[in-house]
């Protein structure tokens, strides 16, 4: 008997599962008061004793329970103000829980928001230094990786620049490579790739590949899901304090998209139908990243446009079409087999064609909707048409306001 083949993914899976835990969340809750009436003044308030202060109260977070491994990558993701920063404060010992626990096997290295940790009227070489000093190295070896830091964020010409006088890019550079250089157990990460170029996310990236291999533990908060997809082993996503999901984060990316942008794979909806489907019904249709259904792909991807036809009567080369429009209702792409010179053949009743066609990813991150159409040759004669049939979501890091992100070359010329 052969045993069958652990895959590398099956591998690193079954390892963490059996590793031991590195953050332990236990029904964790946290409540900020909110109160109604502001003093601004002490004056105001001496003056004001009687007043009684009410308070709203916000619930940031709302039983949170998760394990997370030792090694482990852990996303986690949710829309604006759902509670992701609060719980990486609370991690962090910013924010103490008022319900439940939490606590963290071994060293922590906070790289949460601009300016936690550091002192806007220090320049960076001294917040740099007192920071890692802070994170428990050594002043020696803090001076020692100083330098890796600076040149990690490229900022060696600002080194001796108030923090102060730092764009918010520059900041977030100089934290996330004083976040990474202490050799800590438990990383946490907010939105490190919201902010900086393309070649800063670049280089976040390779770190992010370097601390997996190192078997280190991440805690990444992100809204780009291709990142979360590619480096996180599990993710969770929270919503107004809730947790709603716990699981592999391409099940997570979904889920999120559909809390931003509705249901992506929607039912059949009948609405938009055209043709009478007595020659043809077009049976499905979706999309395929590398020969697997998908909706959603990383910008610049390929992804694949399929459409599943079932025959009811013999036909001679139908003419299979797709188009695409995007969440205002823009066509901007639309193709179809008669336009590429592709024949499809002759079908006989009972017979079934599918048909695909592959696309670079170039558009603007947001939602399309793709319609399929079959028609007889010259295309006048509509056999099925299903609009709006299956729906990917491109997504990146990168919003240009363009909507299309084509590949292009910048050249200056002076004079
Ligand atoms: N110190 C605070 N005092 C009062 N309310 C707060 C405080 N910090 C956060 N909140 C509130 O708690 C909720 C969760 O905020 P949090 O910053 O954790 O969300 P988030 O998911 O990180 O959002 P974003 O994606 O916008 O960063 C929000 O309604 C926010 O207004």
């Amino acid at each position: 008997m052969t045993a069958l083949a652990e895959s590398p993914a099956d591998a690193r899976a079954a390892r963490l599962a059996a590793a031991p835990p590195a953050v332990v969340i236990d029904h964790a809750s946290k409540t900020f008061r909110l109160p109604h009436v502001q003093y601004s003044t002490l004056k105001e308030r001496l003056l004001h004793p009687w007043r009684s202060t009410t308070y709203d109260e916000l619930r940031a977070l709302n039983d949170v329970d998760v394990t997370i491994r030792q090694g482990e990558f852990f996303g986690i993701v949710g829309r604006n103000g759902s509670g992701k920063s609060t719980l990486l404060k609370c991690l962090a010992g910013i924010y103490r829980p008022d319900a439940g626990a939490i606590t963290v096997h071994g060293r922590l290295s906070p790289f949460i928001e601009l300016g936690v940790g550091f002192n806007p009227d220090l320049t960076a070489r001294d917040n740099v230094v007192i920071n890692a000093v802070m994170m428990g190295l050594t002043r020696r070896e803090a001076a020692a990786s100083f330098d890796a830091v600076i040149a990690f964020a490229e900022l060696e010409e600002f080194v001796d620049l108030k923090l102060k006088n730092y764009s918010s890019g520059m900041a977030v550079r100089l934290g996330f490579a004083t976040a990474i250089q202490v050799s800590a157990d438990v990383l946490l990460v907010d939105e490190v790739l919201a902010v900086g170029d393309a070649a800063f996310q670049q280089k976040c990236f390779e770190e992010f590949n370097r601390l997996k291999a190192e078997g280190r533990t991440v805690i990444f908060v992100t809204h780009d899901m291709s990142a979360a997809e590619r480096y996180c082993d599990r993710a969770m996503l929270i919503e107004r304090g809730d947790v709603q999901m716990i699981g592999e984060p391409h099940a997570i990316a979904r889920a999120y998209n559909e809390l931003n942008f509705g249901r992506l794979v929607h039912e059949q909806d009948e609405t938009g139908r055209y043709g009478d489907q007595k020659v043809c019904e077009i049976a499905d249709a979706w999309f395929e990243k590398d020969g697997v259904r998908t909706g959603e792909v990383a910008q610049h991807e390929r992804v694949t446009m399929c459409a599943r036809i079932r025959f009811h009567e013999a036909v001679v080369d139908p003419v299979v079409g797709f188009s695409l429009r995007n969440d205002v209702g823009h066509t901007f792409f639309v193709t179809t087999s008669e336009w590429a010179e592709v024949a499809t053949g002759s079908f006989a009743a009972g017979e079934e064609l599918t048909a695909r066609v592959a696309i670079e990813a170039v558009m603007s991150t947001t939602k399309y909707e793709l319609t399929p159409s079959i028609a007889r040759v010259g295309g006048v004669d509509v056999l099925d048409v299903r609009e709006d049939l299956a729906s990917l979501y491109v997504h990146g890091t990168r919003v240009t306001g363009g909507l299309v992100d084509l590949p292009h070359r910048f050249e200056l010329e002076r004079g």
